[in-house]
């Protein structure tokens, strides 16, 4: 099949187009270079051994998608591409929801128009928000609490009501938990611009001497060593898990949500350890203050995709670390080296 790819040269992007390649699929990616670099895709083709198509195109440029669709015919889409920094959101909500929200009403327009309708979109664990016991469980009553959540859980509200009201879509709404890691050849991996939120980008650019130490937000919360637990997920599985939703929806239509997790919480504690494992010497950090709107603990309930895409989770947050390790020491600055 020919696959379109929005954000395909980002982190979770890059690695699923290598992965869609790998099964043989051809790969037209889209992506208007906001948070990631055309290195990626040049390094993908190293490992593939066969070139994505790119556009530089923002999508929410409407006429800009549609000449994307008019110049190759496409038999489905797999829509990475939008903002992702939670703190961001809240400080530049019309930039989150204009981002997100316009720019995939128009890919599912212009996906309409072409006959296109079959997509798998990038959800997130943040649309459980702050009241649902864990693990998460797909039918639980979603509810974000940040700007960037609420865009999250607002396009899947439209991907559902379209799947009611037109029965020839076939659309996946997949919900990830934390991914880290890199392809394990350490060519491609994630490269945050300015100063990471997240956990493992920071703990490497810390083992790697950009930054002095890790802060970890909060060592009193009620968990086993007093720091939170999430699900961590190998951004290899994650994005194998993309293929298995995609050949699941290939030849059935509906709306289907899947958790992609591993089923299993480890500690900010946990995962530095494991870091320093890899890395063969102890990282810096200091136990600080909570960071607002944090929760203590949550984790995927992942048995949906195992029953229905025969899809688990195989690397260990060892492997995390280890392969995020070499992405990180081969490239000291990303893809700006
Ligand atoms: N990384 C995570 O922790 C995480 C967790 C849950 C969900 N997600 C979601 O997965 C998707 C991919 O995340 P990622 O970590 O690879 O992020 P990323 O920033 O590396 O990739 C997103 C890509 O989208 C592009 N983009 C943004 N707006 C665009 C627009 N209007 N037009 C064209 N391209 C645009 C960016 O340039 C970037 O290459 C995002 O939708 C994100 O919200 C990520
Ligand atoms: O410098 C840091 C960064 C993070 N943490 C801690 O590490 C844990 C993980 O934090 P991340 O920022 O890596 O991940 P979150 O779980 O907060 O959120 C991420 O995963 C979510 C889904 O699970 C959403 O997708 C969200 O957008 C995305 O940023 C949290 O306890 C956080 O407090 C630190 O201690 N120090």
């Amino acid at each position: 099949m020919k696959i379109l790819v929005t954000g395909g040269t980002g982190y979770i992007g890059s690695h699923t187009v290598l992965s869609l390649q790998e099964a043989g699929h051809d790969v037209v990616v889209i992506d208007n270079l906001v948070n990631s670099s055309e290195e990626s895709l040049r390094r993908v083709a190293e490992l593939s051994g066969r070139a994505a198509e790119f556009h530089h195109v923002d999508l929410v440029d409407e006429a800009a998608v549609e000449r994307v669709f008019a110049a190759s015919p496409i038999d489905a889409v797999i829509h990475f591409a939008g903002l992702k920094a939670v703190g961001e959101s809240v400080r530049e909500p019309l930039r989150y929801y204009h981002n997100n929200l316009v720019g995939t009403l128009n890919l599912i327009r212009v996906m309409d128009r072409h006959d296109v309708r079959s997509i798998v979109f990038s959800s997130s664990a943040t649309v459980y928000g702050e009241h649902n016991p864990i693990p998460y469980v797909e039918k639980m009553e979603i509810g974000a609490n940040n700007p960037y959540g609420r865009t999250k859980e607002q396009i899947e509200d439209i991907l559902s009501d379209l799947g009611a009201a037109d029965t020839r879509w076939h659309i996946a709404l997949l919900r990830y938990f934390n991914p880290v890691g890199a392809h394990p050849s350490g060519r491609i991996g994630e490269d945050p611009q300015g100063i990471p939120n997240n956990l493992v980008p920071f703990i490497a650019q810390v083992a790697v001497g950009r930054r002095e130490k890790l802060m970890v937000f909060g060592g009193d919360y009620d968990t086993p060593d007093g720091t939170c637990l999430r699900d961590y997920i190998h951004v290899v599985d994650l994005a194998e898990g993309h293929v298995a939703a995609l050949n699941y929806v290939a030849d059935r239509t509906g709306v289907f949500r899947w958790n992609l997790g591993s089923g299993k919480g480890s500690s900010v504690l946990e995962v530095l350890r494991s870091f320093e494992k890899a890395v063969g010497q102890p990282i810096p950090y200091e136990i600080t203050g909570r960071r607002a709107g944090d929760l203590p603990a949550f984790w995927a309930d992942a048995t949906s995709a195992l029953a229905d895409l025969s899809w688990s989770t195989t690397k260990t947050v060892d492997q995390m670390c280890e392969d995020h390790w070499r992405w990180q020491k081969n490239n000291p600055q990303g893809y700006g080296n």
